[in-house]
């Protein structure tokens, strides 16, 4: 798809994980400069700000593993409406975070105008665990599951289908840190994952050719799913859940050039920028270059 219209929404959320100030993510990444940068690309840019979260309850419900479950189901529905407005309107979604359960409402949004929505999981984690297997209860660690369809019915149903999205459709890049049970549903599901281990082995460009490759032939959509935490900690050191030996700032821009190439992305999300964790706006300065060459920003 040539991407002409682009609308950005911000989901300045923060309790899908426990460390407070990721909830200002959408206004640093603002603050460094998106809108600027991606109006450089003689792209139409509609920043439609951030939709308004409300107050947590100050008493969890004792019976779930879940924290904050209500609110971020709600959240994410308005997220998912909105998101349906926008691919309504023929403009391409760009979802500011927030942690990364906004992704949950980002993908209910986005799927139901697909048949084989893909999905390039861009993250050092999983993201795939159930309220059975979480060792944290936090929903950050879910939204990869909830949108294949397994966890609470709240995440699960938002708009009121399920799945969102299928495990053969779905590709993960640079995990590095797995829970067991995060392991067992990629290895019953078969889905497809390249590890540092295989980012290291084979290089950036031939992992890169192989996801394209893989997801091309079966999808007629692809949204990216990217979090900050998937590049290394140096490079990005605002994140609640920073895992070393991560993929670099590098081998992050080649990525998002090839995909630029590849002509094949429909939708992006960048989640996991905690300005108060970052070091004078870094992370969220790398999160707008790296939009820079998703959209196709070129050096010559
Ligand atoms: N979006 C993220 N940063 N997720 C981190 C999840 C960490 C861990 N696997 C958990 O479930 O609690
Ligand atoms: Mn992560
Ligand atoms: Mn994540």
């Amino acid at each position: 798809m040539k991407i002409k219209k682009l609308s950005i929404v911000g989901l300045p959320m923060d309790l899908g994980q426990t460390r407070r100030g990721v909830d200002m993510g959408p206004s640093a990444i603002r603050y460094a400069g998106v809108v600027e940068r991606l109006e450089n690309l003689n792209l139409e840019i509609d920043d439609l700000g951030d939709i308004v979260v409300g107050r947590p309850k100050l008493i969890e419900n004792p019976n779930s593993n879940l924290k904050n479950l209500e609110l971020v189901a709600k959240m994410n529905t308005e997220l998912a409406q909105k998101v349906d407005e926008i691919v309504k309107g023929g403009s391409f979604p760009l979802v500011l975070g927030g942690d990364h359960s906004i992704a949950i409402g980002t993908l209910a949004g986005i799927s139901k105008h697909y048949k084989n929505l893909g999905v390039i999981w861009y993250d050092a984690h999983g993201d795939l665990n159930t309220e059975a297997t979480s060792p944290s209860g936090n929903i950050h660690g879910m939204p990869l599951a909830v949108s294949l369809g397994l966890g609470h019915p709240d995440l699960t149903d938002i708009l009121d289908y399920t799945p969102k999205v299928k495990p053969e459709n779905v590709v993960i890049i640079g995990a590095r840190s797995l829970d067991e049970g995060e392991r067992e549903l990629i290895k019953e599901k078969g889905i497809r994952v390249f590890t540092m281990h295989e980012i290291d082995r084979l290089g950036m460009t031939r992992v890169m050719e192989e996801a394209i490759d893989y997801l091309k032939g079966r999808t007629d959509g692809v949204h990216l799913s990217l979090d900050l935490d998937g590049l290394d900690p140096n490079d990005a050191p605002g994140v609640g859940t920073p895992v070393i030996g991560g993929i670099s700032y590098r081998e992050s821009h080649l990525a998002m050039e090839m995909l630029a190439e590849s002509n094949m992305i429909t939708s992006a999300e960048f989640v996991e920028v905690n300005p108060i964790l970052d070091e004078r706006n870094k992370t969220a300065t790398v999160a707008v270059a790296l939009m820079g060459s998703l959209f196709g920003e070129k050096l010559l």
